[in-house]
């Protein structure tokens, strides 16, 4: 299955995406052994997450459309954040993925979503951290808390990647706020019971 997602990829994705998937799949296998998450399955996602990442606006809209994904209008406006959701259409139709926690760990790598499971966490963490993201004081700081706790780290990503729209002047999806607030109240609850 890997090399073969892998020869597809070099046929849609540029070279540079390449090594930064093969980044988050290493950093998903990782914090999958952390906080005992499939790592098998978090790997997967990861190699993943991007399939649909250089699928023109017209094909992201049109491959939403035809699966009956639910858009609104920032995402019709802006139809590349529909990569995530269309990338787990392309692993279910082009590499027979059913799994459905894969898929949604596709789906969610992007904005996140609250109540989302310790493997869609893992993948939208890995997303923002992993290696070639750089070496920013803010992004060791979550890759810090990455080991420690998951929720917190996820809720630093929704924070990081808020900080960024907001200074970039950008329309701000609002799911990114619902699944901070989630992680917040998880991060809470996990300090709690340690
Ligand atoms: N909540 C959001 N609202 C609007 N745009 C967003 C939001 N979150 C991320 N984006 C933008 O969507 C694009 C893809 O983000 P992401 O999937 O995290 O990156 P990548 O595909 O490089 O892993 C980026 O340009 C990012 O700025």
């Amino acid at each position: 299955m890997r090399e073969r997602v892998l020869a597809w990829l070099a046929d849609h994705v540029s070279a540079e995406r390449i090594e930064h998937i093969l980044g988050v799949e290493q950093t998903c296998l990782e914090l999958a052994r952390l906080h005992q998450v499939n790592e098998q399955e978090a790997a997967l996602a990861g190699l993943m997450h991007d399939l649909a990442k250089f699928f023109p606006p017209d094909k992201l809209l049109s491959l939403a459309q035809q699966h009956g994904v639910e858009t609104d209008e920032i995402l019709t406006n802006s139809p590349h954040l529909l990569h995530a959701e269309v990338g787990a259409i392309v692993a279910q139709r082009e590499f027979g993925i059913e799994n459905p926690e894969i898929l949604a760990a596709i789906r969610h790598h992007t904005l996140g979503f609250p109540g989302m499971s310790p493997l869609s966490c893992v993948v939208f963490v890995a997303d923002a951290i992993e290696p070639l993201r750089g070496n920013t004081p803010e992004l060791e700081v979550i890759r810090l808390t990455a080991r420690e706790n998951l929720y917190k780290a996820v809720r630093q990503t929704c924070d990081y990647s808020l900080r960024y729209l907001v200074s970039r002047i950008k329309i701000i999806h609002p799911r990114v706020i619902l699944t901070r607030n989630w992680a917040l109240i998880q991060e809470k609850q996990f300090l709690e019971t340690k």
